[in-house]
């Protein structure tokens, strides 16, 4: 018997270190990435349709900047392609309405859509009764893009392939961060594809591990040390792309950071602080002096969850 009503949430992500790759022939590229989730997250309302239906609506107090060119309310969204792949994969006839409450900035470099297809897949699993587990799930979500599998793990993790072979780090040590979202997007595959012509002619190897000061410093919570060696290969290409982020993360220094980074392909910058005292102290000078709106979070924060079934 399906369920009436299920609600799902799914965490957004910060990689603390991320190491790419040349580019494979799939246009792909290895990669070796520390992930964190983070408390900003995503939530999909779920309520069962018999006639076999998927319609999508966003809640109107989502706070993100969107259109319907950057998200689409039909097949085009993740949330429509996950519910679609896991009623192919499992055969089940029945449809969905599916309300998306939306926090992560879209085409910010945290994984945003990744986190609504992790949490519908979660979240239709349960009311559709289609009793997947967390490993097949996670098999259908790296289908749909190489953030899913983690979003659907959170907490920590190593990942390796293209980013969706997971080893889960085991730790609960928290760290604090200030998110400053733009008000535009970069495109992923744009920002790889500024990545290879920039290193054009020179000779790049497979990223095969993690940097373990980066592993060290995040499992013992030591945000000053973890500062001095975070590092994500996408920034120079973000940078080309968006020029004015260069500027942004030298003002999000000079505001008391310990460090400000390139979130994932960007162009959301990532600003590490020590606590949470800290954090205010941050935004507070950032909100007066410079009049940027900030997001704080901490890490790590659990994977693609169900909050409610009915
Ligand atoms: C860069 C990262 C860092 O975590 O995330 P974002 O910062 O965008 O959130 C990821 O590698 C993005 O993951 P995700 O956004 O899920 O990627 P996908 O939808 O699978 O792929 C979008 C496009 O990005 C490029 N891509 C993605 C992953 C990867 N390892 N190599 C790539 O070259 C490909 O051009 C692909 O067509
Ligand atoms: N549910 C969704 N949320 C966000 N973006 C989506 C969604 N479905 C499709 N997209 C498309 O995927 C692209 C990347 O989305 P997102 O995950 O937010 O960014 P990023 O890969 O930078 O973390 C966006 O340009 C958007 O057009």
């Amino acid at each position: 018997m399906a369920q009436q009503r299920v609600i799902a949430t799914a965490p957004g992500k910060i990689n603390c270190y991320f190491r790419v790759g040349p580019p494979r022939e799939d246009g792909y590229h290895e990669v070796a990435s520390l992930y964190v989730a983070v408390s900003l997250t995503e939530q999909i309302e779920a309520t069962l349709r018999t006639d076999g239906e998927l319609q999508l609506s966003l809640e109107p107090d989502s706070p993100v900047v969107h259109d319907p060119e950057n998200f689409p309310l039909g097949e085009g969204n993740l949330v429509y392609q996950a519910a679609q792949l896991l009623r192919e994969h499992t055969g089940t006839t029945l449809g969905a309405d599916l309300h998306i409450t939306k926090r992560v900035p879209i085409a910010g470099g945290m994984g945003g859509g990744s986190a609504d297809a992790a949490a519908t897949l979660v979240a239709c699993n349960e009311l559709w009764q289609t009793h997947l587990d967390r490993e097949e799930l996670g098999r259908l979500g790296a289908r749909l893009g190489a953030d899913v599998p983690f979003a659907l793990m959170g907490g920590a993790a190593i990942g390796l392939g293209i980013g969706d072979q997971l080893a889960p780090l085991l730790t609960r040590a928290k760290t604090h961060w200030v998110l400053i979202p733009a008000s535009y997007g970069l495109s992923t595959p744009r920002v790889y594809g500024m990545l290879d012509r920039l290193r054009s002619g020179m000779d790049i190897e497979v990223p095969k591990e993690i940097d373990p000061a980066v592993i060290e410093a995040l499992m013992a919570s030591d945000a000053p040390a973890l500062a001095q060696v975070l590092a994500n290969d996408l920034t120079q290409a973000s940078l080309a792309l968006a020029p004015e982020l260069g500027t942004m993360r030298d003002l999000a220094e000079g505001a008391g950071a310990l460090r400000a980074m390139v979130s994932g392909s960007g162009p959301t910058l990532a600003l590490l602080v020590r606590d949470g005292e800290h954090a205010e102290e941050v935004m507070a000078q950032l909100g007066d002096e410079v009049g940027v709106a900030t997001i704080d979070v901490t890490a790590p924060a659990a994977g693609a969850r169900i909050t409610l079934s009915e």
